[in-house]
């Protein structure tokens, strides 16, 4: 009897706490088919057990995290990638796992245990065997259900976006995974909000022409000094116009001669310095001004973003700068419906703007070839050649209809390039420029940067007290999604009304989330690194690494979405000694670059001294990586202002 009681008030417990978070999510209120019967039961609590102790988390939830989780299911025992993972399955504390139905895991509620939060905990999920989900854990091998078990999204490959090395098949042989049917909709077509959908440049916009400007690489043409001397076709300045643009950022100024002159090139720029109108505008102005016939399929540019909800933007941003002209722009990209896309670019278009697992899934079916594509550009570039996308950028780069590298363009552009990555990414570049402005891999100084010595324990209260100050526009990042899904769900029940964004929320979800956090209904945004890259989203004030990220190359482009085009951002990150004591000294370089405070902890845990910070630093990627490119300061301009500039026949 007593067992029985305990069963019921932990079934009661559990249904309380789902409709909590899943309400805590949503306006409306959902129901657990909600979850399951699309989602396969991807949801709250289908996290990893390890909570930033497994270093793979990383790539779980960067970029795209369907890929990555992908790349991590070839070592079993990590615990995102495993499929089973370590969850309801076989709970600890299970009675029998195999029947299936019964409150076989362990005793697995996620509050008020520091272990859940922060993810030491093993089995978990109420409902144990096959057939049932964990609420917390992944669950058994059930299909439908809440929690547990993430196994359906990543395989198949008519909805994954990286479907591109997925085998069609279930957890269980010969199983056929759920697929999502997500459509989003349709863009807006409404001027206004088309052209609004930008950040106004704020107060230090004038400042951008001190950084300085590097421009390496052969016969570098010079740079431009205003949008009407760039040589854009009228209908493109219309709309540079009514994007509120009155002065090309230094990016804008030096990438879109290079662009224009038909030149290759790497680029680096620092956060939300306007890098995607920079890529963007000549790409439009090209093909407009060559007026290439439309071919089914064959794309004439084909963007590529490492996350969805990125691709997304440039989409809008591309449509912005290319309205009022004949361009057809579209998109592709993971957890929608195959068929809906697959139809839309059956119409035909110019611009492709896609992710890449997704991409290649229509290459491999043959719905997109590369004949005609004349410009290719990775935007997010470093992340684009790293683990996990690596061998699609390389697929991508080297089909067999892709046309020869002296008859398109590659461009790359990101805020940060670390060497190595360079070097890898040369490999795809022919005779390239490489433009640097300011430090490779340096914060953006406009973001107030603090750093908390805070343990683990310590988290949550210091998160509440920061919030309690203000919440409005707040990210916070965390490392796993789990460790998500587990905060706000906390904060949801707190006066600060909080939606989430990680890779194991449905792409619609995903979707209404980001909208939640723009329109201002919620003031709190708790992310994964999924959102740590190009997300240009007004009035991100603070920007919390709850977790701090493993490289501090993600640490520039997570407070990178706050203090973006001249304006005023904040970033407060807690320190874990324990657990961030290998970022510290890189840590401590990045808030000397951008000249911040220090404090004192941080410096001793790193044992890096005083110093100051070189944009030599090989870390960091201070240069071009070539050895046989003029690396002097010859091609060193302090900056892409209009003053300076009058020396730019020195670098030409
Ligand atoms: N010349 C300009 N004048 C005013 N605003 C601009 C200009 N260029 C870009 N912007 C605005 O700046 C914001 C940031 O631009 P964008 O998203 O391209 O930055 P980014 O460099 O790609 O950042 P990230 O590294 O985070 O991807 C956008 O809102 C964009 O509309």
């Amino acid at each position: 009897m007593r067992r029985y009681r305990e069963i019921r008030n932990l079934k009661n417990d559990f249904r309380q706490k789902s409709n909590q978070v899943l309400n805590s999510f949503t306006d409306k209120s959902l129901k657990m088919s909600d979850w399951g019967d699309e989602d396969d039961g991807r949801g709250f609590g289908n996290g990893c057990s390890q909570y930033k102790e497994n270093g793979d988390d990383e790539y779980v939830d960067n970029g795209e995290a369907d890929y990555t989780e992908l790349q991590n299911t070839d070592d079993g025992n990590k615990d995102f990638g495993s499929r089973r993972g370590r969850g309801g399955g076989r709970g600890r504390g299970g009675r029998d796992d195999r029947n299936g139905g019964s409150y076989g895991g362990g005793r697995r509620n996620f509050e008020d245990n520091e272990d859940n939060e922060n993810g030491n905990r093993v089995g978990g999920g109420f409902r144990g065997g096959r057939g049932g989900r964990g609420f917390g854990g992944r669950g058994g091998r059930g299909r439908n259900g809440f929690g547990g078990d993430r196994n359906g999204f990543n395989g198949d490959r008519d909805y994954n976006d990286t479907g591109f090395n997925n085998n069609n098949k279930g957890e269980n042989e010969g199983e056929q995974k759920q697929r999502e049917f997500y459509i989003p909709p349709e863009p807006t077509d409404n001027e206004d909000e088309i052209f609004n959908s930008g950040i106004s440049s704020g107060i230090n916009f004038s400042k951008y022409d001190n950084i300085p400007v590097r421009v390496s690489g052969e016969n570098a043409p010079p740079p431009l000094l205003t949008f009407e001397n760039a040589g854009l076709r009228d209908i493109i300045m219309n709309n540079v116009r009514k994007s509120g643009y009155t002065v090309p950022t230094p990016i804008q100024k030096t990438a879109i001669p290079v662009i224009m002159d038909g030149r290759d090139l790497m680029a680096c720029a620092q956060t939300g310095s306007g890098k995607t109108a920079a890529f963007l505008l000549p790409i439009i102005n090209g093909i407009l001004g060559e007026s290439f016939d439309l071919s089914i399929g064959k794309p004439q540019a084909v963007i590529v973003s490492p996350t969805r909800e990125l691709a997304i933007q440039i989409f809008s941003e591309a449509r912005k700068f290319a309205l009022g002209s004949y361009l057809k722009i579209s998109i592709v990209y993971g957890g929608t419906s195959s068929k809906y896309q697959g139809e839309n670019i059956a119409k035909g278009c110019h611009i492709l703007i896609c992710t890449p697992g997704r991409l290649l899934d229509f290459v491999e079916k043959g719905f997109i070839t590369f004949e005609e594509t004349r410009y290719v550009v990775l935007d997010e570039a470093d992340r684009m050649m790293d683990m996990g996308f690596k061998d699609n950028v390389n697929t991508l780069m080297n089909h067999p209809t892709m046309r020869p590298m002296d008859e398109r363009q590659n461009l790359m552009f990101s805020a940060t390039f670390p060497e190595e990555i360079q070097r890898l990414a040369g490999a795809y570049l022919s005779n390239y420029i490489f433009i640097t402005i300011g430090v490779v891999g340096g914060a953006c100084s406009d973001v107030t940067q603090e750093i908390f010595e805070v343990k683990k324990f310590q988290k949550r209260s210091k998160l509440m007290e920061l919030l309690s100050e203000s919440s409005d526009g707040t990210i916070v990042f965390v490392e796993t999604k789990r460790g998500a899904d587990f905060l706000a769900s906390l904060l949801s029940e707190t006066e600060f009304p909080t939606t989430s964004i990680h890779g194991d929320r449905l792409q619609r979800q995903r979707e209404m989330a980001l909208a939640d956090f723009k329109s201002g209904k919620m003031k709190v945004l708790i992310a994964t690194s999924v959102a740590a890259r190009g997300l240009d989203i007004k009035n991100v004030k603070h920007v919390i690494n709850y977790d701090l990220p493993n490289s501090v190359d993600e640490y520039v482009h997570r407070i990178g979405r706050t203090g973006r085009v001249g304006n005023n951002g904040r970033a407060t990150s807690f320190f874990d000694p324990d657990q961030d004591s290998a970022i510290a000294s890189d840590l401590v370089k990045i808030l000397e670059g951008a000249s911040q405070e220090v404090p004192e902890f941080l410096r001793s845990c790193s044992g890096v001294g005083g110093g100051g910070f070189s944009n030599t630093q090989s870390k960091f990627g201070g240069r071009d990586v070539r050895k046989n490119v003029q690396q002097s300061d010859d091609n060193f301009i302090t900056s892409a202002g209009p003053g300076p500039l009058e020396e730019e026949e020195n670098w030409d």
